[in-house]
Formats: structure tokens, C-alpha cells, sequence
């Protein structure tokens, strides 16, 4: 584990929790209004809404960048009001859109910003710098580096690093990911739940992308316009039992978001359709997958066919356990036969799964998540 990293009493995850909070600005706009909210320990807190409905208030409200009106907002039951402030904001990481890193310092130097505040000589502050660097996805060697010289993803990650070098055990992020492009932010998104298996803070996450919200979040809040929230509640539960229309619409075509969120660990395949030889057969009686001697997809065999015949083509494959319920979908109907072939997370096939069997599962998955 990185030394910035460790955890020492104390730096254990914090919950927030927000008592009838308000922030009314000084033009009277009220930015908030009367919000009641806890963010848990340990979990992935995300914040969806309409633009300008008080999210990114309620996100910097929790750091006193900017301050309630009215209400309470308890960190690890102390009230934040009560906390020094800049012991306060070193106990939160910041995460931002384009990262807002200093330009005229290297990736290192960046990094090691707080913890070189916090006196940590700054040689030592640099070595921690270069393991939290891998622990984010980075190439140590960027450390020399300017951000300039670094791509908007890259940029992204140091941003993720600076923000966890003095071990905080709460991290805030505002959109972190929207400035760069829809590949990219899937590799950033991996990283993070990757992240996030390891370290286990409290993460409180700003995002107007309602797929990234159910892929990132154990929590979702829903803002609305004046400031409150529409429903905070699990991604599944968000899904199924939206509170409102607004809601509902807000989350949009939740058919198929669901088949995101679907685990496919409980799928049977099976293997009678899959064949690694062809020489015993005079010609086949239905469609078979032919597999190499590692176990990875040849493609697939029409009825008739003999050794030697042409594959069809293998269009789609699924990791069993690790990809969604959407994936194994598509998998089946790319197929010839509506099989979704089911892999290894080294692609060695383990078998099929028939697209009717899916659909009992999927209903299993439904009907659990309502109960
Ligand atoms: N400094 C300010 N002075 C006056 N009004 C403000 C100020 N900052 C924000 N507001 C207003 O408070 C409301 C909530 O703004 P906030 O930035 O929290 O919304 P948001 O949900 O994060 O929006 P977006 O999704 O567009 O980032 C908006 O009406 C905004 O115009």
C-alpha cells in the first residue's frame, strides 16, 4: 500500500450527513433548500439533477467552500461548522472537471501539494507521489512531467492522486470525468470502482450522466429544481420504484439501464453445443460452437457442416460474473442461434447460455430488487 495510503485511526471513512440544510444566496436565490441526506461511510454517494437544481452547493457545502445557511451538516457526527477549517479540507479530497491542476508544477509536484502543506519533506512527499501514481493507472515517469504535456484522461487521474495524497477520508468529485471523451471516461470509471475495492472512502460524486450515476453509485440522489431532492436511493430501487414522474423521466429508458446493472454470475452455461473437433462427425445436426485447443471461440458451425467448413463468425462474447446481463443480451442475439457464449475473463469459453433462459433470470432479478 502506497504510505500515502495508509489508514491510521482516524482516517477511517466518515459518514455526512446533512440535517434540514439550506443555503440561500445573497442575491436570494436559494440554492439549497431544507436537504436531508447522509452519505455513508465507505460507499459512492453520486448526485444527478437538472442543471443548476443544487448539486454542486451541496457538494462544496460539505467542505465549507461554501456555508449553509441553515441546518447541519455532521461529519463523522462532528459538526462541520464546529471543524478548523483547513484541517477540515485536509481531511477531504477535491476532485474537479479538467482536473484544475497547478500548470507550472510538474505531475509529482502536484500531487505532493497537500502533503508537502502538511510538512512532509518534499523528497518523501514525491515517493509517495510515484506509488499513488500507479495506483491510479499512471506511468511513475509522467511524474517529471508537466500537465500540459499529459492527455485530458491522464490529467483526470493525476487529479484522482492529488486528491487522495493526504489520505482524506472523504473525497468529493464534481464531474470529474465529463471533459473527456465517452471511451476514455469508461477507463476512468473502471479505475475508480477498481480504486474504490481498495480504499473504501466515502465518495460523494457530481455527474449529469445518469449512466455513469448506475454504474459508479451504491447510492443515488436526485436533485430538482428549488433545491431538494426528488428520491435518494439505491440505483435498482431508483430504477424500479421511481417517486415520481419527474424521476422516472429523469432517469429515462430504464428497460435497458437495467440490463446494466444485472450481474450475470448466476447463469448456467452449458456445454453440450460446443465442440473443439470435428472429425468424428458426418455432418452436424444442429449449430455447434467450435472451440481451439485454448478454449477460445473458433465461431460457429451451421447444421451439415463438416471439418473444414466455414465459421460463422462469433460476433460477441460475455465474461460470466463480470459483465452485465446487457452484454450476455447481446451476445445472443449477435449469435446465429440466440446462444450467448459465456467466457473466462481469458476469453477460454465455458459455455452457452439460451436467450430463453435469460429472460427467467432477468424476472428473478426483478422481482427480487421489488420485494
Ligand atoms: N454564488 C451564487 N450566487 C447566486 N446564486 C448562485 C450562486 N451559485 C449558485 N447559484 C444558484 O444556485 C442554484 C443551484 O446552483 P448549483 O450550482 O448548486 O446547481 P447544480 O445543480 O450544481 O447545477 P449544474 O448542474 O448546472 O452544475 C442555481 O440556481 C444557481 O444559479
Amino acid at each position: 500500500m502506497a504510505s500515502g495510503m495508509r489508514q491510521p485511526p482516524g482516517h477511517s471513512p466518515a459518514n455526512v450527513v446533512f440535517e434540514s440544510v439550506s443555503k440561500r444566496y445573497a442575491d436570494g436565490t436559494v440554492g439549497v433548500d431544507s436537504i436531508g441526506l447522509e452519505c455513508e461511510a465507505g460507499k459512492v454517494t453520486v448526485f444527478v439533477g437538472p442543471s443548476g437544481c443544487g448539486k454542486t452547493t451541496t457538494l462544496r457545502m460539505i467542505n465549507r467552500m461554501i456555508s449553509p445557511t441553515s441546518g447541519r451538516i455532521l461529519i463523522s457526527g462532528r459538526d462541520a461548522a464546529d471543524l478548523e477549517e483547513a484541517s477540515l479540507r485536509r481531511g477531504i479530497g477535491y476532485v474537479i472537471q479538467n482536473a484544475g491542476l497547478f500548470p507550472h508544477r510538474t505531475v509529482a509536484d502536484n500531487i505532493a501539494t497537500v502533503p508537502v502543506l502538511q510538512g512532509i519533506r518534499r523528497r518523501t512527499a514525491r515517493l509517495a507521489a510515484a506509488e499513488l501514481m500507479e495506483r491510479v493507472g499512471l506511468d511513475p515517469a509522467l511524474g517529471r512531467k508537466y500537465p500540459y504535456q499529459l492527455s485530458g484522461g491522464q490529467q483526470q487521474r493525476v487529479g484522482v492522486a492529488r486528491a487522495l495524497a493526504a489520505d482524506p477520508p472523504v473525497l468529493l468529485m464534481d464531474e470529474p470525468f465529463s471533459a473527456v471523451d465517452p471511451v476514455v471516461r469508461h477507463d476512468l470509471q473502471n479505475e475508480l470502482l477498481r480504486l474504490q475495492r481498495e480504499i473504501g472512502k466515502t465518495i460523494v460524486f457530481v455527474t449529469h450522466d445518469m449512466d455513469e450515476a448506475i454504474r459508479l453509485a451504491d447510492r443515488i440522489v436526485v436533485f430538482q429544481r428549488g433545491g431538494t431532492i426528488a428520491q435518494s436511493d439505491t440505483p435498482e430501487r431508483l430504477l424500479t420504484e421511481p417517486a415520481s414522474a419527474f424521476v422516472r423521466d429523469f432517469t429515462g429508458d430504464s428497460g435497458i439501464k437495467w440490463l446494466s446493472l444485472m450481474g450475470t454470475g448466476g447463469l448456467e452455461p452449458r456445454t453440450d453445443d460446443v465442440v473443439a473437433e470435428l472429425d468424428s462427425f458426418a455432418g452436424l445436426d444442429r449449430w455447434r460452437l467450435q472451440i481451439d485447443g485454448e478454449h477460445r471461440a473458433l465461431g460457429w458451425l451451421r447444421p451439415g457442416a463438416t471439418a473444414g467448413d466455414e465459421f460463422v463468425p462469433c460476433r460477441r462474447t460475455f465474461v460470466l460474473g463480470a459483465d452485465p446481463m446487457r452484454t450476455a443480451l447481446d451476445s445472443a442475439l449477435l449469435s446465429p442461434v440466440g446462444q450467448a457464449v459465456a467466457t473466462d475473463s481469458g476469453q477460454r469459453v465455458l459455455g452457452l447460455v439460451d436467450f430463453a433462459s435469460l429472460e427467467p433470470a432477468i424476472e428473478d432479478h426483478r422481482s427480487r430488487a421489488h420485494a
